[in-house]
């Protein structure tokens, strides 16, 4: 995109998308500009780039950055990919291990990712990552998938969705009758990365096949990858049978990511995006949209195309402005006592501890952290606040807001003691991980 003199020009990569942006977004592309700027009377106007080639379904070129972006690719962000052809080659699919960026919140599904894609033989069958929307399981599957091929392209990879997997059994059982067809496919591999295996709870015949699958595999020492939004013994009607079997390969959590990997994920995207940004809107940016990469993706390319138009540093103001939409979304009733009972939680305490008088260094940060989250999270007054933690003095809970909230700009490290043992961790860290539990 280019502004200049009140035309904006997009550049699209042929004139199937330029016709089709004209024709329905025309109108809210202008309400968008005028929302952004204080000017008036914008032209909009789209072109087809001189060396695009008019074939929609062309594969975008390997590039990196802001093009690559725009052009339009067979394998868009997050697609579910199906492909069991023999002819496999590098990078079949989007995502790499090298643009996953690690933090304390997925390091342990990263390094088993790693381990998985690099040793021939299997070394935990299966390897199942679970987590909340958007934190990465799709992009470490397919990465694991690149990276085996990449350092043996005649390895066999499929990635695949449980629901894809789902059709095409069902399809090879009802329609084309090539059962025997659809099982070379799946059990002669290398790697099966099953993408949301949840899919399968209640679906009793493909979970049986998927059971077989997974067998056959296992016994020719392959690996089996699975992805859900929860731990096994979590998702509803998935038989016994299958639980135990995932449960006694390695079973991972993503989190959603911390303070420190956001600020990290946010400087990377928006470095490969082009964007030129202060520090300290970085760090507003990652402070603002905590629960998930995807979120914080959508932010960073808002401000690309912001960046884009209007070609200037982008400040604290300027990502609250573009951004407002994204960064006051909140869960709109919190409760005090859900507060009070994850701020107690995460310090392996009781609601009781907290609103009680115990002066403990754990006890008291704890509560501390409880009455700052409650003001940021219900706007209820000191005093209100102070009631509802056992009847504190209202200068109480203000001193302990100005606290936390210093030692968390600091990021000042707390450690702790609990019966799981001696714990450690930055101010921020904790208040964004309990304030992700209530917001959750
Ligand atoms: N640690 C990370 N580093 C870089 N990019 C990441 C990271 N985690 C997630 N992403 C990016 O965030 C987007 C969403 O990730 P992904 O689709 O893998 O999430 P998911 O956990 O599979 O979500 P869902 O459960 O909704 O399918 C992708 O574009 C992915 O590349």
């Amino acid at each position: 995109m280019s502004l200049e003199q009140g035309l904006l020009v997009i550049t699209v990569p042929n004139r199937f998308v330029g016709g089709w942006i004209e024709k329905n977004f025309s109108s809210q592309i202008l309400s968008a500009l005028q929302e952004v700027s204080i000017a008036d009377g914008y032209k909009v106007q789209v072109d087809k780039a001189p060396s695009t080639i008019d074939e929609p379904s062309r594969p975008a070129p390997a590039a990196t950055g802001r093009s690559s972006r725009m052009a339009v690719s067979p394998v868009a962000a997050g697609t579910k990919v199906n492909d069991t052809s023999a002819s496999v080659k590098r990078d079949k699919y989007k995502f790499s291990l090298e643009k996953f960026v690690t933090g304390k919140s997925n390091e342990l599904a990263y390094k088993a990712s790693v381990m998985a894609a690099r040793s021939e033989d299997k070394i935990f069958n299966p390897l199942f990552i679970h987590g909340t929307y958007g934190t990465g399981k799709t992009h470490l599957l397919q990465a694991i998938c690149n990276e085996r091929l990449r350092l043996n392209p005649k390895a066999k990879c499929v990635y695949i969705s449980a629901e894809e997997f789902t059709n095409k059994y069902l399809d090879a059982v009802l329609r084309t009758k090539r059962v025997d067809q659809f099982r070379n496919n799946f059990r002669k591999v290398d790697i099966l990365a099953i993408d949301d295996i949840h899919f399968l709870a209640n679906k009793e015949s493909t979970k049986e096949e998927f059971l077989h699958t997974f067998n056959s595999l296992d016994l020719a020492n392959k690996q089996v990858i699975l992805a859900s939004d929860a731990h096994p013994t979590q998702i509803n009607k998935l038989a016994e049978n299958l639980i135990s079997r995932f449960i006694s390969g390695m079973v991972v959590r993503i989190e959603s990511p911390d303070y420190d990997t956001r600020v990290k994920i946010c400087r990377i995207k928006l470095a490969d995006g082009g964007v030129d940004i202060t520090d300290e809107a970085v760090e507003y940016l990652a402070g603002s949209i905590t629960k998930s990469v995807r979120d914080l993706e959508g932010a960073v390319l808002k401000l690309q195309a912001y960046s884009a138009i209007f070609r200037k540093t982008i400040d604290i103001q300027t990502v609250s402005h573009v951004l407002c939409d994204l960064v006051h979304h909140r869960r709109t009733v919190v409760n005090v006592d859900e507060i009070i009972s994850d701020s107690a939680n995460f310090f392996s305490l009781s609601a009781n501890d907290l609103q009680s008088n115990r002066k403990d260094r754990t006890a008291s940060m704890a509560r501390s952290i409880a009455m700052y989250l409650s003001r940021e999270l219900t706007g209820m007054s000191y005093p209100e606040i102070g009631k509802s933690m056992g009847n504190k003095h209202h200068a109480t809970v203000l001193q302990a807001c100005r606290k936390v909230e210093a030692k968390v700009k600091k990021r000042e490290i707390f450690k702790w003691k609990s019966p799981k043992g001696i714990h450690s961790d930055s101010l921020s860290g904790i208040v964004d991980t309990i304030r992700q539990s209530v917001e959750s």
